[in-house]
Parts: structure tokens; C-alpha cells; sequence
């Protein structure tokens, strides 16, 4: 079974267009089975700005206090994942919204809790849930909050790197990252395929900034881990037409010239 994640980012999901939802439906009748993990960065941070709490990132992580996990899991469960799954639905889809936290799905550890506060990072996915699921032909979409692995605490997990952790986990052939830019822009042009190496270099250059370093940087680890392919796409237009990607291909390994 081909089984491909696609992970919607909080920039794009109110700017989702039917050519987007087209390309879904070639990825599936190429033979993929869809799995979405969802972001709302910007839904959440219009919530904080609402109890006047101002946002803190950390290298693209939200500093995640008691509080405002409360406001990440109200706003992520009940609002996005809710936007998405009817947004799917009304497209033809059969969606079904899950948290992170159900069923012992996303399972963490902290990554610095003293810096960072309730945010984790994932160390085992209740793949056989997700499986369960996708058998049915049900797309699960879920949301980027995590239990702790042995207290059950919640954690706060950034939605590429839960995405990429979710792909490894379920034997994905391929990590699509859907956001508001058509890839990896270098002085304004779209790269089709970049190296590693080269992803490391735009990072300490300073051509790849905020919101795109989680994206390449958890797309290097999946693709270490032995995933076959990590896209970044634009959500405003087609990204794949039965045969050709549209944005930017990141490559792992030197075999993959060869493909
Ligand atoms: N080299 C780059 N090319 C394209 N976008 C970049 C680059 N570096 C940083 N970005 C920023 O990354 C953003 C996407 O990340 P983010 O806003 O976190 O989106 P999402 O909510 O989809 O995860 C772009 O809108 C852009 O501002
Ligand atoms: C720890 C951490 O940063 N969690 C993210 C979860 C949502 C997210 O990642 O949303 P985007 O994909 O839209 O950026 C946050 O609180 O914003």
C-alpha cells in the first residue's frame, strides 16, 4: 500500500483551492493513501493575541507554557482540524479528524523544558491506529498534540516535525509539505531539487528562515530514516497532475540523481 503524508500548513489552510484538492484526487488514483497532519500557527497566535498573550518562538517552536497549551489544543482540535476535515469533505474526501493525543497516536518526550516549556518532541507513533483507519479508506487528519511517553502529559508539537515523525513511523513513501509558497525560494525563484548539503547552507546563509527551517530540517531526518521522497508545495495550485510535481523536491541521498 502506498501511503504518502501531507502536511497543511496553518498559512495556507484558509487559502486552499480546488486545483489543490484535484491534485489530491490524482494522488489517489495513482494508488496513494492519504494521511494529513495539520499546523494553525497563525490561528493560534490570533486566539493568544485575544487574552494579550504575545507569541515566543524558539528556531521555529512555540515556547509553550501550561496556559497557552490549553489554547494550542483548543484552537488546533476544535477549530483547524475541524476546518480541514469539513474542507476535505466538502471536496469528496472521507475525513476523519483525530488528536495527536487519541489512542496513544503521537507519543513524546520534551525536548527542553526549561527553555521551551510543554513542547515535545515525537518518539513513537500508534502506527496501527493510523492503519486501521487507511484500510478503511478513512483519511485520518491529525493534530499536532502528543502525550507524554510516561506521565501522559500533553506536549505541544510542531506540525512538520509531527508530520515527518508520522511518515517515518507509518512506512511513507513520500512527506508533502503544503504551505503559502510555491517551494524553496532562492532571490525569488522556486529551486525544483536541492541537496542536503546545500538545505544546510541556504540555513546558514539566511536564504532559508523562520517558518521553512522546520520544514527542511524534520524533510532531512525522514529522508535520513528512509523515506523516498519529501516535497515542498504551494496549497493555491496544482501541485501534482498524475505525473509531474510542481515545488521544490528536497534530496537526501546521491542515488536519488539517478531515479
Ligand atoms: N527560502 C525560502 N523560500 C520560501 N519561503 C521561505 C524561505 N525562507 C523562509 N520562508 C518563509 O517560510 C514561510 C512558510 O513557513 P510557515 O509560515 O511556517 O508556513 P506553514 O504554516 O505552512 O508551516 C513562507 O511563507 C516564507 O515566509
Ligand atoms: C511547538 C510548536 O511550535 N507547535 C506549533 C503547532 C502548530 C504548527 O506547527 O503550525 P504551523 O504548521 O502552521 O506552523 C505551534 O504552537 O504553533
Amino acid at each position: 500500500m502506498k501511503k504518502i503524508v501531507i502536511k497543511c500548513g496553518g498559512s495556507i489552510l484558509d487559502e486552499l483551492t480546488p486545483s489543490f484538492f484535484a491534485s489530491l484526487k490524482e494522488l489517489q488514483n495513482d494508488g496513494y493513501q492519504l494521511v494529513f497532519v495539520h499546523g494553525g500557527g497563525p490561528d493560534i497566535n490570533k486566539m493568544l493575541s485575544m487574552y494579550q498573550v504575545e507569541p515566543e518562538f524558539h528556531n521555529g517552536l512555540r515556547k509553550t507554557t501550561e496556559e497557552t497549551l490549553e489554547v494550542v489544543e483548543l484552537v488546533l482540535s476544535g477549530q483547524t482540524n475541524r476546518k480541514l476535515v469539513q474542507k476535505l469533505t466538502e471536496n469528496g474526501f472521507q475525513a476523519i479528524g483525530l488528536n495527536g493525543s487519541d489512542g496513544g497516536l503521537l507519543q513524546a518526550d520534551f525536548i527542553d523544558k526549561d527553555s521551551l516549556g510543554f513542547v515535545g518532541e515525537i518518539i513513537k507513533v500508534n502506527d496501527e491506529l493510523v492503519s486501521i483507519l487507511i484500510q478503511e479508506s478513512m483519511i485520518p487528519v491529525i493534530t499536532p498534540i502528543a502525550v507524554h511517553k510516561a506521565t501522559g502529559h500533553k506536549l505541544n508539537i510542531n506540525a512538520d516535525y509531527a508530520a515527518a515523525a508520522v511518515a517515518s513511523a507509518i512506512g511513507a513513501e513520500q512527506c508533502i509539505f503544503v504551505t503559502d509558497v510555491k517551494g524553496i525560494l532562492v532571490e525569488e525563484k522556486l529551486v525544483h531539487s536541492v541537496e542536503k548539503e546545500q538545505v544546510e547552507k541556504y540555513i546558514e546563509d539566511g536564504t532559508i528562515y523562520g517558518g521553512m527551517i522546520p520544514k527542511v530540517t524534520s524533510a532531512m531526518s525522514a529522508l535520513d530514516k528512509g523515506l523516498s521522497s519529501v516535497m515542498i508545495v504551494s496549497g493555491k495550485a496544482a501541485f501534482f497532475n498524475g505525473k509531474e510535481w510542481k515545488g521544490t523536491k528536497i534530496i537526501g541521498k546521491e542515488w536519488s540523481y539517478n531515479e
